[in-house]
């Protein structure tokens, strides 16, 4: 048995749940009327009502000396004091750090913080302010008036919470957007209607390497350069990062100078008010960004100097544990009678779930109790309309936290009255509900009756405070921020790693790898399998109507024609073509070194190169025969500054002179280039080796082919081989490119002549359909 099922006061909860599961709420309610005096408590402009809770002294006196016993202040004070509460990371959790006034200090490691914190957050004040008057442009000189922040989790629901909750205090001349999903919907929707040259992306991600995050990036990056003309410059304008890891800034092509950082002590969704808040803080001014971090602030001192007995995020974590652990409640809803708090549900799944989703102790053992309950929630009224059916007459017990605000930020006529007395009223009726004997009175029939009948005793919080102000959502998040700490107290838990999200996002890279290289084998069981499979099908007939379909900004794309003689090279929307000689000691650093010159007014943000040699997995597999040596390896991306593509030239050329159906390219050169492509997909193949006579394919139709045979029989052997690769791989038709076309004079039937110049519009399709 866990040491917390062996506590003293666990014991003693266990024992006095079967009293209070023998009481009515209802006769509680009744025979105490000093129970909604005694069972209230306030706290920085909050008040918790929390007399309808099934609950009475006893198990209150219980429930502290539970925390007690399992050193809540003590824990408490450790992570206040910068410990190493994270254990698992061996990481620090100071978020309350960030919404300490200057004055104060708070170490990690011996280091004061609080200056680093208050430095960034002048930073971001200077860039809002910038904004906010208008002083801040973008490429066109217009000032920026959008602002899109592109970050997940809690690099997401933050700031999309605290933009929507306070949206009543923000600059409505700015317009706000948040992106988060990796489907690209999210974005497309997103900025359809903004102005490139008027809008800002914040990409806010902690480490700057989350797959979303950075795919949204690099999409919004294509979509403002499409509109500036390929001009890298305007990205500095329209880019700025919140984040922990600078080298990856860095590497996306955001300079220092336009990151906002944070530290590994602020755990994600811990982060609203880091730099992760930059969002908040342009909508809403930094004053009132500061008026919120002062919200915070007073929760944090409130929950780290009040007694357990008045402390409203121990007595509401509290109740939780009872309700979860004594009472088999597996869910809590979070029902705000605010519109602006719309998003405060979603949030808090975060805050809650990932903290306190757990399964074994701090110190590693599986615990034996419940953990976390799953947080959900809708603004009332709405949800009563719904869902609240289940909540009044249905077999769980579901605790409501019902949260709602004295004043309207935008009173009219009786709409605050209705909606505060619907809450109010929900509440009654969750503790009351109704007798049959009550239903019978009103003169509902026999029949009728049990269906009208409210069981009631269904617990629930009040938590209100007089207006929804930047401070009161400080104050309200730290509240639960705190709540979720004392839970985790209890149950020994670390609040502050997240590893049950790792396995499907490694999952997830080998997936799409194998979707993306529709031949490899699946090795997964035979639902993924299967799943997999359908999604390769599926995915076939969107490449098919790909062409038709494409909408994505333009890349402007360079593509590169490595061959024995000569590498050729053109831009997309420039019929230049650019030659340099290559040969057998060419390296790709001399490629490159000749190339400059001849390219440099040109301006592109994406490479293409056709390779003539086998790649496996997009890189190179081997150096070429007729070049020099360190092509396998070489960090092209990193020598043009930008996104590059290596692929077979045969398949380049391939895709190039490709009209749909299935078609197989043969590449008559020095060796014999060949690939197939099928609906879209294209798969280089390496045919050439293939035993012929008493060689292989090239060495009859290759060059060395035609000057040993002759180009009578060297022809004739072109048409032999085309036959039977027309018999084996039963083509719609065959594509014939490469130097030595031209010495056919005539060609079978189904067979059609490339231009050489469809390596380069290879090229550029290369980069039409996925960024
Ligand atoms: O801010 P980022 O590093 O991009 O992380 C964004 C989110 O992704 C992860 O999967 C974590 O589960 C979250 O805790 C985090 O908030």
């Amino acid at each position: 048995m866990s040491a917390l099922r062996e506590k003293t006061a666990w014991r003693a909860l266990e024992q006095h749940k079967d009293d209070i599961a023998q009481q009515h709420l209802r006769d509680l309610l009744a025979a105490d009327p000093g129970r909604a005096e005694r069972y209230r408590a306030e706290a920085v402009g909050w008040r918790l009502d929390y007399a309808r809770h099934r609950i009475d002294d006893q198990t209150l006196t219980h429930l502290f000396a539970l925390a007690r016993e399992c050193g809540l202040e003590a824990r408490r004070d450790a992570m206040f004091a910068g410990e190493k509460v994270n254990t698992t990371e061996q990481r620090a959790a100071l978020h309350v750090a960030l919404r300490t006034p200057s004055r104060k200090s708070i170490k990690v490691d011996g280091v004061n913080v609080v200056p680093d914190v208050h430095a960034v957050l002048k930073r971001m004040a200077e860039l809002a302010n910038a904004i906010r008057e208008g002083r801040w442009l973008g490429f066109s000189g217009r000032p920026i008036r959008n602002i899109v922040n592109i970050g997940i989790g809690g690099s997401d629901l933050g700031p999309v919470m605290a933009f929507e909750a306070l949206r009543h205090f923000s600059d409505r001349a700015l317009t706000m957007r948040f992106v988060s999903n990796v489907d690209y919907t999210d974005f497309a929707e997103a900025v359809h209607d903004l102005r490139p040259d008027e809008t800002l992306f914040i990409v806010a991600s902690k480490t700057f390497t989350t797959l979303e995050t950075m795919t949204n990036a690099h999409s919004a990056r294509d979509w403002l350069l499409a509109a500036a003309s390929g001009d890298e410059k305007a990205v500095a304008k329209h880019f700025v990062a919140l984040s922990t890891n600078e080298k990856a800034v860095e590497a996306f092509g955001i300079s220092t100078q336009q990151m906002y950082g944070f530290w590994d002590w602020v755990g994600g969704r811990y982060s609203m008010d880091s730099a992760i808040g930059l969002s908040t803080m342009i909508a809403l001014g930094p004053d009132a960004f500061h008026e919120m971090l002062a919200g915070f602030h007073a929760m944090d001192e409130h929950f780290r100097t009040a007694p357990l007995e008045r402390n409203l995020p121990v007595i509401m974590g509290l109740l939780g544990i009872w309700y979860t652990d004594f009472f088999g409640a597996e869910t809590v809803a979070v029902l705000p009678y605010e519109q602006y708090l719309k998003r405060f549900p979603a949030y808090l799944q975060q805050l809650t779930m990932e903290s306190n989703g757990k399964h074994v102790t701090i110190e590693g053992s599986a615990v034996d109790y419940a953990t976390g309950p799953i947080y959900w929630g809708e603004p009332g009224t709405n949800g009563q309309h719904s869902f609240y059916q289940l909540i009044h007459q249905g077999t769980r017990l579901i605790p409501c936290d019902f949260v709602g605000f004295g004043q309207s930020l935008n009173p009219s006529g009786r709409h605050h009255d209705l909606l505060l007395a619907n809450m109010i009223a929900q509440a009654e009726a969750l503790a009351l509900g109704k007798t049959l004997q009550q239903v019978k009175d009103e003169g509902i029939s026999d029949e009728l009756a049990p269906h009208r009948v409210f069981e009631g005793n269904r617990p629930s919080s009040l938590l209100l405070a007089e207006r929804l102000t930047p401070h009161a959502l400080g104050s309200l998040v730290a509240l639960y921020e705190h709540l979720v700490f004392t839970q985790a107290a209890i149950w020994d838990i670390n609040p502050f790693d997240q590893w049950g999200v790792e396995l499907g996002k490694q999952l997830a890279l080998r997936v799409v790898d194998e979707i993306e290289s529709p031949r490899k084998p699946l090795h997964h069981d035979s639902a993924t399998n299967a799943a997999i499979t359908w999604y390769r099908k599926a995915r076939r007939k969107t490449e098919a109507a790909a062409p038709a379909a494409k909408e994505k900004p333009a890349h402007r794309v360079l593509a590169i024609d490595i061959g024995g003689s000569h590498v050729k090279a053109m831009l997309s929307g420039n019929p230049r073509e650019v030659e340099i000689k290559s040969g057998r000691t060419l390296t790709p650093e001399a490629m490159i070194k000749l190339l400059r010159p001849a390219i440099r007014s040109w301006k592109y943000d994406a490479v293409s190169i056709g390779y003539p040699g086998p790649l496996l997995h997009d890189r190179i597999a081997r150096d070429p025969h007729n070049l020099g040596k360190g092509w396998m390896g070489f960090d092209f991306a990193k020598a043009f500054g930008c996104k590059v593509k290596v692929i077979n030239d045969a398949a380049m050329q391939a895709l190039g002179s490709y009209e749909g159906g299935r078609m197989l390219f043969l590449g008559l050169g020095t060796g014999l280039g060949t690939a197939f492509i099928v609906d879209g997909i294209i798969e280089p193949m390496e045919l050439a080796h293939l035993p012929y006579k008493k060689g292989t394919f090239e060495d009859y139709v290759g060059t060395r082919g035609m000057k040993h045979l002759g180009k009578k029989k060297w022809h004739a052997h072109v048409v032999d081989v085309i036959e039977q690769l027309k018999a084996a791989l039963e083509p719609d038709y065959i594509v014939l490119g490469g130097g030595n076309v031209r010495h056919l004079p005539e060609l079978p039937e189904g067979v059609r002549r490339g231009d050489n110049k469809n390596a380069f519009k290879g090229g550029f399709r290369l980069w039409e359909n996925k960024a």
